[in-house]
């Protein structure tokens, strides 16, 4: 089994430098004026992304690694040596570490070839193996033939595949990406990924980004950090089948609704809504943690949820289920029961609309604030005249509802 990234603070701090011995990088410290306290194990060969809303620490931990920051306490590792620590900071230049961010970064003066030779050269490589490494680098992004060319003679595309070649060419211990698709156009970027994807596997590779394609395409792990701390990690595939928080349920594409254990397959929401759901968990150890007032989570995949007119939806949950309806509404307060036990029926009312390829993603809110988002057909979002402030009612199949205990 492939070793895991570790967020969160090591239980003793022989285990921590023990673990930070093993990993191709690490890090574990703060920086007390922006109140960024981040504990981060990335073994070697992996691809990790750092996840997180604005401001939560991500280029806090880019530049922590880069060498671009000093921690007030803690320490930084790379392959086992320590490059910051009480009273030693290794200097960016001097790690092996190199960055790919939105803007190449290219010298204006040098042509494609001199860029990518640069590397070499600095460190020491003769002239013409050099060369001859830069233009297998070049070869291997596909620029072969951009060799001479400046910089202001690449397109944005082109200087992005320079600039990864630019930095494979120093064989770097540590590649940090800082959102390098984020200003390429769409047309452009998806070309771009498929070769960081390709030319990162295997690597070391400590990666920011807002877009889940980047998760799926080219990372092994994710960390999730909010507010300066790392609040969840582990595959790409296992955080966002069972994210812990919003920011990481929005990733998934998913929306995340908490609340407390009233039955084996059923939870409570702070507003009283009953969620009925299927326990992907039930079979494993984590069973345990389903109890009678343990807190839990539900995600719910938007393309499952149908939006009604409001109360009428309930109305037919309990038709359907052969029993007298007691639904409530948003505009009454009363909870509507979950009317059968294979549908979910959730007052709730309409906050923002936006186009979603051929649909509309409807996001609506719980009586209690928690966000549902459902997408409709276009032509539903009309008949039903869906606007911010309308009252709808939601109903989901309980086999699309996934219940977890909460971490
Ligand atoms: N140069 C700085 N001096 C002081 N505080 C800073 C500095 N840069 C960032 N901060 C603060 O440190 C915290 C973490 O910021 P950071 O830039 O690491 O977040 P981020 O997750 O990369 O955000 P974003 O997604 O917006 O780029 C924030 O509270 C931010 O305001």
């Amino acid at each position: 089994m492939a070793e895991r990234p570790l967020a969160g603070r090591p239980a003793d701090a022989g285990a921590a430098s023990a673990a930070a011995a093993a990993a191709a990088a690490a890090l574990d410290c703060r920086v007390a004026e922006r109140d960024v306290e981040l504990s981060l194990t990335v073994p070697a060969g992996r691809r990790v992304a750092i996840v997180g809303p604005n401001g939560a620490g991500k280029s806090t931990a880019l530049a922590l690694l880069a060498g671009h920051l000093r921690p007030d306490s803690g320490e930084v590792h790379l392959h086992g040596r320590p490059v910051s620590s009480p009273g030693l900071h290794v200097p960016a230049h001097r790690r092996r570490v190199v960055s790919l961010e939105q803007r190449p970064g290219l010298f204006p003066h040098l042509s494609a070839l001199d860029n990518v030779a640069y590397g070499p050269r600095a460190r020491g490589v003769r002239r013409r193996p050099a060369l001859d490494r830069a233009r297998a680098e070049l070869e291997a992004v596909g620029c072969a033939d951009l060799a001479d060319r400046r910089p202001h003679e690449l397109s944005g595309g082109q200087a992005q595949r320079v600039a990864l070649a630019r930095a494979l060419a120093v064989d770097p211990e540590l590649v940090l990406l800082d959102e390098p698709l984020a200003a390429l156009d769409v047309e452009i970027a998806p070309g771009i990924r498929r070769l960081l994807a390709d030319r990162l596997t295997g690597r070391t590779v400590v990666m920011v980004t807002h877009d889940p394609l980047d998760l799926w395409a080219m990372a092994d792990d994710v960390v999730v950090i909010s507010r300066g701390r790392a609040v969840q990690s582990g595959t790409v595939e296992g955080v966002l089948s069972r994210p812990g928080s919003d920011f990481a349920a929005r990733l998934a594409g998913v929306s995340l609704l908490e609340g407390t254990v009233v039955d084996d397959d059923e939870l409570r929401t702070p507003g009283g809504d009953a969620v009925t759901g299927y326990r992907p968990d039930a079979e494993t150890a984590e069973v345990s943690g389903w109890v009678t007032g343990a807190r839990a989570i539900a995600t719910v995949d938007p393309r499952a949820v149908a939006v009604h007119a409001a109360q009428g939806p309930a109305q037919q949950a309990g038709d359907a289920a052969g029993s007298a309806p007691n639904a409530g509404s948003a505009a009454n307060g009363v909870a509507p029961r979950s009317l059968s036990s294979a549908r979910n029926a959730w007052p709730a009312r309409v906050v923002g609309l936006a186009p979603a390829g051929a649909l509309t993603r409807v996001t609506t809110e719980l009586r209690d604030g928690q966000r549902v988002d459902a997408e409709v057909t276009s032509r539903s979002a009309a008949q039903l005249a869906l606007a911010p402030g309308v009252d709808v009612t939601l109903v989901v199949k309980a086999a699309q509802v996934a219940l977890y205990p909460r971490a």
